[in-house]
């Protein structure tokens, strides 16, 4: 049988005529038109050149065309290969030359500087939709409708997603149809998803949380979903009584938080509100709860491994914990260096094994083995701890390590000290550049609100609370902490406007505050 997603994602559509896909501005597409939408793209994309296994590069504002153009792509047997919209051309040159696409799509706005970048690989350019520059839509008008979906085994490539860049150069996940369709159904069965499902889509679709735990969800379980461009809590807020779940990264929630007309009645008629991508503030699930009489239900994953755990449907949604391994996930804890598995509540990296783990990083052989146990466990860079309940906790990232006069410090224990001082709502601590101690480190804090907290009162906080080599050597207030799109606190940013600190100390946090 044909593994490839689309064909099965055709085999399990029960009711063609149903909505998929609704915008908020009111257009509706039908499972029926996305076959015949996708069959017809994916005509064109072959007409263009593309073969089985090329890699179709994207980078275009979210539509229900952009999300066709995934499907189209898989259909062709090819690599969907989005990108983040906020990419500048200079950005894209490393993913045009890493990933070699056969074909590019792009907004018309780049479609100068794509073209110089694509011609270095051979690949050809267009758009989706623009007028008088090669368009698919348009071509697709004209093209049959249908298409026989293109023989894939379960292991063939379905995907190509660099991995957000948020602690180093970004890599290309390869993930197979398998990869994809496992975790989709796996998601489907934990979060009780049905064809009755409508689910508020405000998240961006180049990323494996907008994309794949959101989009192929939906569309594997015959639900509905309204696509909305970005988030917009009035929007949301609106469109409540028409869904049923909502799925977003940890700002989506304190946003809508800070919203008046968040109340008990306008979520009445959701059944799920799913968080994940970031941390999600204890405070933040606490207050929703109270607010709302919603839990939030918090899940983690990563792009090369896409969900690897969630907090159970039915049962104890624990604020601060990400959960329990997911249905077919192995999960351990383990040394960093020696790979030796650690008991409950001891931290350690946290490593996964699964039908959801990616086949490796793309042209990048030695990255990948070094990044896989003997065993087979992929070490995903999290650290984090088991409970007695089996229930998983992060604490911090591997990668983001501050080394300052020889010692090791993970920020997040600190941040998670500073986060329970009254009068601070969230902070992020960096390893700031320091002559002595070769990074000194910094807490930056936002306060609550009214709040007045001041860097006495969190020194002498800390005091006795940490070990003094882990005690900020200064703390700067913010607003808000810089942010992705993906809700990722951005500290290379935080560390760059930092970066004079302990040069000339009193300019610099003059400045920030
Ligand atoms: N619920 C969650 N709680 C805490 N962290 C989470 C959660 N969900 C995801 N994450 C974090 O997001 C990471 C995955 O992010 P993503 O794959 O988008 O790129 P990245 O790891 O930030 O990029 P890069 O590897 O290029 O630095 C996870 O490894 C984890 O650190």
């Amino acid at each position: 049988m044909n593994a490839n997603l689309f064909d099965r994602l055709e085999r399990s559509i029960a009711a063609p005529p149903k909505t998929a896909i609704a915008t908020s501005a009111g257009e509706t597409i039908s499972y029926a038109d996305l076959i015949a939408l996708s069959g017809r793209l994916a005509n064109v994309l072959v007409a263009r050149g593309v073969k089985p296994g090329d890699r179709v590069a994207v980078q275009v504002e979210k539509s229900v065309p952009a999300l066709v153009l995934y499907l189209a792509t898989v259909r062709a047997g090819a690599v969907y290969l989005p990108l983040n919209t906020a990419y500048t051309l200079a950005e894209l040159e490393y993913f045009i030359s890493d990933a070699e696409p056969s074909l590019v799509v792009c907004d018309p706005g780049k479609w100068e500087g794509v073209q110089q970048l694509a011609a270095k690989v051979g690949a050809a350019v267009e758009t989706l939709d623009a007028q008088g520059l090669g368009s698919l839509i348009k071509a697709a008008d004209d093209a049959a409708e249908a298409f026989t979906t293109v023989q894939r085994a379960g292991d063939d490539l379905a995907a190509i997603l660099y991995t957000s860049g948020t602690t180093g150069r970004s890599k290309g996940a390869m993930l197979t149809h398998d990869n994809l369709v496992s975790n989709a159904q796996t998601l489907i069965k934990f979060w009780r998803f049905t064809a009755d499902d409508v689910l508020i889509h405000a998240l961006p679709i180049y990323h494996t949380h907008g994309l794949f735990v959101a989009s192929n969800v939906i569309l594997f379980s015959g639900a509905s979903m309204i696509f909305l461009p970005k988030f917009d809590a009035d929007e949301i807020l609106r469109l409540m009584p028409r869904a049923t779940a909502l799925m977003g990264v940890p700002t989506f929630y304190v946003r809508l938080l800070q919203h008046p007309g968040l109340t008990k009645d306008a979520t009445s008629g959701m059944r799920l509100f799913v968080s994940g991508s970031a941390p999600l503030l204890a405070e933040t699930h606490r207050e929703w709860s109270a607010r709302t009489g919603h839990a939030i239900l918090e899940r983690y994953g990563m792009t090369e491994t896409n969900m690897n755990t969630s907090n159970p449907y039915d049962g104890d949604r624990v604020p601060g914990a990400v959960g329990l391994p997911l249905p077919g996930v192995s999960l351990r804890v383990a040394d960093p260096e020696t790979g030796r598995v650690r008991g409950t509540g001891e931290i350690g990296v946290i490593e996964v094994k699964g039908p959801n783990v990616f086949k490796g990083y793309w042209r990048m052989p030695e990255k990948t083995a070094s990044e896989f146990r003997p065993d087979g466990f992929f070490i995903t860079g999290d650290l984090g701890k088991i409970d007695e309940r089996g229930y998983v906790h992060i604490v911090g990232r591997g990668k983001d390590l501050i080394i300052t006069g020889g010692f090791n410090v993970y920020p997040k224990e600190i941040e998670d000290e500073i986060d329970a001082i009254p009068g601070v709502f969230e902070s992020a601590v960096i390893g700031v550049p320091h002559k002595d101690l070769g990074e000194g480190i910094t807490a930056v804090v936002v306060r609550s609100k009214e709040a007045r907290v001041d860097e006495a009162a969190i020194l002498t906080a800390l005091d006795g609370r940490l070990a003094r080599f882990k005690l900020p050597k200064r703390v700067i207030f913010v607003d808000e902490l810089p942010r992705n799109t993906m809700g990722k606190v951005q500290k290379n940013v935080l560390r760059q406007q930092f970066v004079d600190l302990y040069v000339s100390p009193t300019q610099a946090s003059q400045s920030a505050r």
